[in-house]
């Protein structure tokens, strides 16, 4: 891996608006790379959009949005963004369906293992018959499984029960050591899964340390 793709996310000066709906004026932060991010503000503050334009999903209408060169990114939307009629192994393993022979059997081991790690079932079900926490889990898990330097979670914990975050995050907290991560939540307690986070708050068009 080159270093260039642990490097810094940055935005210098954006400004985002929708129409009338002025998101981001003239927001400038810089995003520490390897560390994780969490990410807090009012709904419909601009923390989605912010996650879009890091992504480049979004072009900013002012100013601009660096990140790292060659950096693979991987990323839970809000919605689950699941293959219907997939079962839940085979929409894990979407962004590896490249690997072949003993890579293949690695990951496909290593994949089954992290669905039982956070209670999910290895069976036929396609993830359409899942309840709304079981297939966050499973858009949890595409995310964090993926061969990526940056990850970026919008809500990822979002309709688990207190139990289910815990093993859920017992799991995934140590996948997330040493990248760049992106955390959307409006539950700060989720801080503590995130070792060393730099908090951010979106509010009124800027994004401030918290
Ligand atoms: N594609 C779009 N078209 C028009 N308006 C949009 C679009 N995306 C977002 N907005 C508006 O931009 C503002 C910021 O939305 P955004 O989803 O980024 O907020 P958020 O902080 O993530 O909110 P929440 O916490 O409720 O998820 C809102 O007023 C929203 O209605």
């Amino acid at each position: 891996m080159s270093a260039d793709k642990g490097a810094d996310f940055a935005l210098v000066g954006v400004g985002k608006a929708y129409g009338s709906v002025c998101v981001l004026a003239g927001a400038s932060a810089t995003f520490t790379g390897g560390r994780a991010h969490v990410i807090c503000g009012p709904s419909g503050a601009g923390k989605t959009t912010l996650l879009r334009l890091l992504l480049g999903l979004e072009a900013p209408d002012a100013g601009s949005v660096a990140r790292p060169r060659g950096a693979r990114l991987a990323a839970t939307f809000q919605e689950d963004r699941l293959c219907d009629n997939l079962t839940a192994t085979a929409n894990v393993r979407l962004p590896h369906a490249h690997l072949r022979g003993d890579q293949k059997a690695s990951f496909l081991a290593r994949e089954r293992q992290a669905l039982e790690s956070v209670g999910l079932t290895v069976d036929a079900r396609p993830v359409r018959e899942l309840s709304g926490g079981q297939r966050r889990r499973v858009a949890l898990l595409r995310c964090v499984l993926a061969d990526a330097d940056a990850l970026f979670l919008d809500e990822p914990l979002r309709g688990m029960d207190e139990a289910t975050v815990e093993r859920t995050m017992a799991y995934v907290a140590p996948l997330l050591a040493g990248r760049s991560v992106f955390w959307v939540t409006h539950d700060e307690r989720e801080r503590r899964w995130l070792s060393g986070c730099e908090d951010w708050r979106v509010e009124e068009g800027l994004v401030r340390r918290a």
